[in-house]
């Protein structure tokens, strides 16, 4: 049983051993320790060079491939604690199959956190596996008893467990003693594998060969809103409800019941700073403004401040601290825009010209993200003269508005900045607050918005504005929840946005908006509507994805309760999303067949099945759809002709479906979507 030290083999062999030098550097004790083999963990990324992340009390499924030379017994744990902590916990892993392992554990609070694997052989079960093999074959002898006693007695050596344990197995000793001078191999047996030895040498025992992953894997745990939230966008400036006055942060107070209403949980707004006066754009991105027009929001500063400025018209920090306060009243979380730009008024210009990048002819160049031109704005710059006195800067800028209530930031083109910039700055701003959320509104290419995210940003905007289709829809959901890239990143699937006034909401009428809307709340762990969508606004700049009379151009005012409006849509969600714990897990999603490929249909579920839910969402806003569908029997441990209760949730018709194959029908001018609470009959 015991492993022979290299000392004593060498002494019992006689032999005198060659020149003990290895040719390789590779020294065969040290290397003898790595007997236990720990690889493939997941979840990591990267190597674990970025953070695998997940929410407050989330589940966090880990596992490994784990094995040793030999036949002998293995067993592993996870080993987990905030980063910096002197103490870490332990979990067991579980052997599931084919030398694969896997443990679950859950971090409380949102932080910064570490885990990684040990392994080691399990000598004292190997010991109980052969003693029982041999007892069964009427072969146990003394000598197997010995050896067991012998572990018992190592066990008091170990550098494991406490005095209390120590003295437990001193006890235990001392009563093997005892029975081994009786010659009572039964007593001796039935101590050696009763539960509390066995609980005693897994708390004290030696761990033999103890092998521990190379690596300490980090965790990002965030607060809930980072990976489940209804967001609603709307321009402060145009909530007075008259074109000619400016809204007020007052009046952004007014709707905050209309809102509530609604069911979102964020309410965020594009800039609020000062706007700047040069190369001011018009109506309808137009370089040349009416007196009076108020300008891009993002066209950031001017004489009465930038960053840490509000625009004047829309009230002062007091007005801005009551709305923040009244907002929390009905539910509300304010989020606003962090856009790192320069209107050519913007302070900074004069106070840091080393932050921008001046061209030979003493201009600095005007922002693109092409084919879109910025004139109204200038970028600053991230190294050279800007490093580090403008990421201070930045960073005080967070903090600034972490100060006055704002802990959500939807930042403004983050690709087109420095990603180590990204990266420091959240874990600046983390370390004030660790529950602070940043969005990324980056629409580029998927290597740069995944390596957003990895830098840390918790929430990206995504493609989905631009799926429509089933096969396209179902294709990108299952990459978003069951690749790699959901260890990292949680989309935010906004229906529209400023900058976005899809073609399919620009021809689709109000079914379409409707379809739209089921899809991005019950696909969506986060999900976002521009303003104005509840109303079915799609009048577009012609042959764009512009919105005509866009408000990021001019004041606008809305009848919010004009007629044909979406809202008690939006309410159903958003209720449902609160009240069904399956909507609130992003990845619990399933597509099932439906067999009519304008019709897309998925459940989710919580893993014990007490919220099952079944979308059905008809695609096409034009005409009706059916067909026959499979009710996913299987996932109750059903056979194909059981019968399962289907509520449906919009109608609130209670039914019995009895088979796997069913039909139905989604005429988009009655409801372009269907919902199903499925359970179990009663027995
Ligand atoms: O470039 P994106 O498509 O990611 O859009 C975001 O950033 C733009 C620049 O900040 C912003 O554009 C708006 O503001 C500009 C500066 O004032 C102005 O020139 C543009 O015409 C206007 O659309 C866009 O709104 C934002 O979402």
């Amino acid at each position: 049983m015991s492993d022979a030290r290299p000392s004593e083999a060498k002494k019992k062999s006689g032999k005198k051993a060659g020149a003990m030098k290895p040719l390789s550097g590779i020294d065969p004790v040290a290397l003898s320790q790595n007997r236990v083999v720990i690889e493939a963990v997941e979840p990591m990324i990267d190597g674990g060079r970025f953070a695998v992340k997940r929410t407050e009390n989330e589940d966090l499924v880990i596992s490994a491939d784990i094995f040793c030379d030999g036949h002998e017994k293995i067993a592993a744990a996870v080993v987990y604690g905030e980063t910096g902590a002197d103490r870490w916990s332990e979990e067991p892993l579980v052997f599931v199959d084919n030398d694969r392992w896997q443990a679950t554990i859950r971090f409380a609070r949102p932080g910064p956190y570490r885990y990684s694997i040990i392994a080691w052989r399990d000598v004292y079960a190997t010991w109980r596996d052969e003693a029982k093999k041999k007892l069964d074959a009427g072969k146990l002898t003394d000598l197997e008893l010995t050896e067991g006693r012998e572990l018992v007695d190592a066990a008091q050596e170990a550098d494991r467990g406490g005095s209390k344990e120590k003295k437990a197995l001193a006890k235990v000793s001392e009563r093997l003693k005892k029975a081994a001078e009786q010659k009572d191999a039964t007593a001796q047996y039935s101590l050696l594998t009763s539960e509390e030895t066995i609980a005693l040498l897994d708390v004290a025992g030696h761990r033999t060969n103890l092998s521990r992953f190379e690596v300490d894997v980090p965790v990002w745990v965030d607060r809930t809103a980072a990976a489940f939230s209804a967001w609603y966008e709307l321009f402060p400036r145009s909530q007075s409800g008259d074109t000619q006055r400016h809204g007020t942060f007052d009046d952004v107070i007014q709707r905050l019941p209309d809102i509530q209403e609604m069911g979102f949980d964020v309410l965020y707004f594009p800039p609020i700073h000062p706007i700047g006066k040069t190369n001011r754009k018009g109506k309808n991105n137009t370089l040349t403004p009416d007196e009076g027009d108020p300008g891009s929001p993002y066209a950031i500063g001017s004489k009465d401040g930038g960053h840490k400025a509000l625009h004047p018209e829309l009230g002062d920090f007091d007005d801005f601290a009551r709305l923040i306060e009244t907002a929390g009243s009905h539910g509300l979380e304010i989020a606003i825009d962090f856009a790192i730009q320069c209107s050519p008024d913007h302070p900074w210009i004069k106070e840091h010209p080393e932050w921008f990048d001046w061209r030979p002819d003493g201009t600095i160049k005007f922002a693109e993200n092409p084919p879109k031109k910025y004139e109204d704005i200038v970028n600053v710059h991230f190294y050279r003269g800007a490093l580090p006195s403008l990421w201070y800067e930045l960073r005080d800028t967070f903090l600034f508005w972490l100060d006055k209530g704002v802990r959500i930031f939807r930042v403004d083109n983050p690709h087109t900045k420095a990603f180590p910039f990204w990266e420091w700055v959240i874990a600046e701003v983390r370390k004030v607050d660790p529950g602070a959320i940043f969005l990324a509104e980056a629409f580029t290419r998927p290597k740069v918005m995944k390596r957003l995210a990895k830098v840390g940003y918790n929430q990206s905007y995504s493609y989905f504005t631009w799926r429509n289709e089933k096969a396209e829809l179902a294709e990108y959901l299952t990459e978003l929840t069951t690749e790699e890239c959901a260890e990292f990143m949680r989309p935010n699937f906004f229906v529209n946005t400023p900058d976005i006034n899809p073609v399919y909401l620009q021809t689709s009428g109000r079914p379409g908006f409707r379809t739209r809307l089921a899809l991005a709340a019950t696909l969506g762990g986060n999900y976002g509507v521009y303003s104005g969508f509840e109303l079915c606004e799609f009048l577009p700049v012609p042959g764009k994805e512009e919105y005509l009379n866009s408000e990021k151009y001019e004041i606008r005012a809305f009848d919010w309760k004009a007629d044909g409006n979406i809202r008690e849509d939006i309410a159903f969600f958003n209720r449902l999303r609160r009240r069904e714990a399956a909507l609130q897990d992003f990845r619990s999603l399933a597509f099932f067949n439906f067999w009519n490929d304008q019709v897309l249909y998925y459940g989710k579920r919580t893993a014990d099945r007490s919220s099952y839910l079944l979308f059905m969402v008809n695609l096409d806003p034009r005409h009706a759809q059916g067909g026959h569908f499979e009710v996913p029997l299987w996932e109750f441990g059903l056979g194909d002709d059981a019968s399962i209760e289907a509520e449906n949730l919009v109608s609130g018709q209670a039914m019995t479906w009895h088979g796997k194959v069913q039909h139905w029908w989604l005429d988009p001018q009655q409801c372009p979507y269907a919902v199903f609470k499925l359970t179990l009959p009663a027995t």
